[in-house]
């Protein structure tokens, strides 16, 4: 035999272990009676994990419109990994609130190792067991409506700030109009900097507002980070043979350093601001914390606020353009609470009953995080449409497609319509859809999104500052179809949201 034969046979024979390798664990789901889509050599049943052609929550939408009338879950592959879609929101429930205790950790966590991500994997998101308990409840007390209200003047005056840069900005004569995004999370990212470090990121002022761009690159988005998420999906174990640094040092010394700034200032000026801060001073004699625990618990504050809330209020703003009639409504229920005086208070901007409903609206049409990614922790029981017991093995991934929910014509008729009147006081509220467990868009159960509360604050008041001042329409360059940008994890849409400003005031 030639070495061309020999490298023949080799190559063919690596080929059938590679063929073998991603078809081998295909009928997992068949073998425990579980129904679901036919998987694809390579793709498994999420083909956009790899080929990034649309967002992955399309995939999963065909699979719940084939599945849901069927099953209250199906078993797939993310590429050839078993995982299981929930189609049931009975069963999502169970999942976050009444069985937590076999769901209680994120997938994420299997990602960021803390002796290498110190500073994110102290975020309660990826925390796991007993210690992500400990730090929540350390954290709770910093997002409590006290402190949220305590901060709220702060937001004002970023709210202030916002209207001067748009005064600026819509003299000069740019023909592309404002990006909403970008406009959105100069707010947010001066909100948080203000509200957690208690100094101004001069967002509005600097376009590379040095805390922003740190903030959004803090996860190293190198090839080889790509490379190793796909590969994970392919060979879960990976992360505990190979563990990736996922945070650049470069990043992590710019926030240690940040809060130490951070809290000499504040130690210098005896500022008795009732802010994160604040809180964070407290904890950190109490508990003997380190700067280092303490830029992580910074980092949870700042990861998790700044870019879902710029994600809702530039979606928010996008969908009130587009629906002129439903914006000056709104406006007209925003200037009859503003008073000359006192502006709109804090308990004011609360009660706005519509303006609540357009956001919940948003919340639901456009879901910051369309799914959640859960563990289960404990192996347990699930049953089928058919009563049919199966047992659910440990470390298995389970995907609570929460975006699906929101667009099923089941529980939203004409479920694509932006109607901020389905969430009127009148119609039941949000807590109609709370209680059938299909308005997910900050989770449920124990493991709630922590900074709800002032997440709802922040871009409230933000909403309200622009359509009180400004008519908004969208500019031509914004698609007219809303595709979700398939290179993003959040719900932004490909291109851009491009809106043109009109002042109504002065
Ligand atoms: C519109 C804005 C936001 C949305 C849509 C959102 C959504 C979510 C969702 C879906 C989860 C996962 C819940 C689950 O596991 O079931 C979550 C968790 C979390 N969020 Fe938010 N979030 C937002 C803003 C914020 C803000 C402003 C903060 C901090 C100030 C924050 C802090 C957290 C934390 C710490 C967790 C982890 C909670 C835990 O695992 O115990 N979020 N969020």
């Amino acid at each position: 035999m030639g070495p061309i034969e020999i490298i023949f046979i080799f190559a063919g024979f690596l080929g059938l272990l590679i063929y073998v390798f991603l078809i081998y664990n295909f009928n997992y789901w068949k073998k425990r009676g579980v129904e679901g889509p036919q998987p694809r050599l390579l793709f498994g049943n999420f083909p956009s994990m790899l080929t990034q052609s649309r967002h992955i929550i399309y995939d999963v939408n065909d699979i719940y419109r084939e599945y849901k009338s069927k099953e209250r879950f199906v078993g797939v592959f993310a590429l050839r990994t078993p995982q299981l879609v929930v189609l049931d929101p009975k069963l999502c429930q169970e999942i976050l609130v009444s069985n937590f205790q076999s769901f209680h950790d994120n997938q994420f966590a299997r990602m960021i190792h803390k002796d290498l991500d110190p500073v994110i994997a102290l975020n309660p998101f990826i925390l796991t067991g007993s210690e992500w308990k400990d730090k929540r409840a350390e954290i709770t007390p910093a997002l409590t409506p006290n402190r949220i209200k305590a901060s709220y003047p702060i937001m004002q005056k970023v709210c202030t700030r916002m209207t001067e840069y748009l005064d600026v900005e819509t003299l000069k004569p740019v023909e592309s109009g404002l990006n909403a995004k970008e406009l959105a999370t100069k707010f947010t990212t001066e909100v948080v900097a203000n509200c957690v470090y208690g100094f101004e990121a001069e967002a509005f002022e600097d376009d590379e507002c040095q805390i922003r761009e740190r903030g959004t690159k803090l996860i190293n988005q190198s090839f080889g980070t790509q490379l190793y998420f796909v590969l994970a999906a392919f060979l879960p174990n990976i992360t505990n043979i190979y563990r990736l640094q996922l945070v650049k040092p470069e990043s992590e010394k710019f926030f240690t350093d940040l809060m130490e700034t951070a809290i000499q200032l504040r130690k210098e000026t005896k500022s008795d601001r009732i802010d994160f801060l604040n809180y964070l001073l407290q904890l950190q004699e109490k508990k003997h914390l380190s700067t280092l625990e303490m830029a992580a618990h910074t980092m949870t504050f700042f990861l998790d606020g700044f870019e879902t809330s710029s994600v809702l209020i530039s979606n928010c703003l996008h969908l009130l353009a587009d629906h002129r009639d439903i914006q000056q409504k709104l406006r007209d229920e925003i200037n009859y609470a503003f008073t000359s005086k006192g502006g709109l208070s804090y308990e004011k901007l609360l009660d706005l009953s519509y303006l609540d409903q357009c956001i919940n609206e948003t919340l639901r049409l456009r879901t910051p995080f369309p799914s959640g990614n859960k563990l289960c922790t404990e192996s347990c029981e699930i049953r089928t449409n058919k009563g049919k017991i199966i047992n659910l093995e440990k470390s298995t991934v389970v995907m609570l497609p929460y975006d699906c929910f929101h667009h099923d014509p089941e529980y939203y008729p004409d479920p694509e319509r932006f109607d901020p009147e389905r969430f009127s006081p009148e119609n039941g509220g949000v807590k109609k859809y709370k209680d059938m467990g299909v308005f997910l868009p900050f989770g449920d159960g124990p493991r709630i999104c922590l900074g709800m509360k002032f997440a709802l604050c922040q871009s409230k008041a933000a909403v309200a500052e622009i359509i009180r001042n400004w008519e908004i329409a969208v500019n031509p360059q914004t698609k007219p179809e809303f595709v979700i940008d398939p290179k993003q994890f959040l719900y932004v849409p490909e291109g851009g949201t491009w809106l043109n400003f009109r002042r109504i005031t002065s």
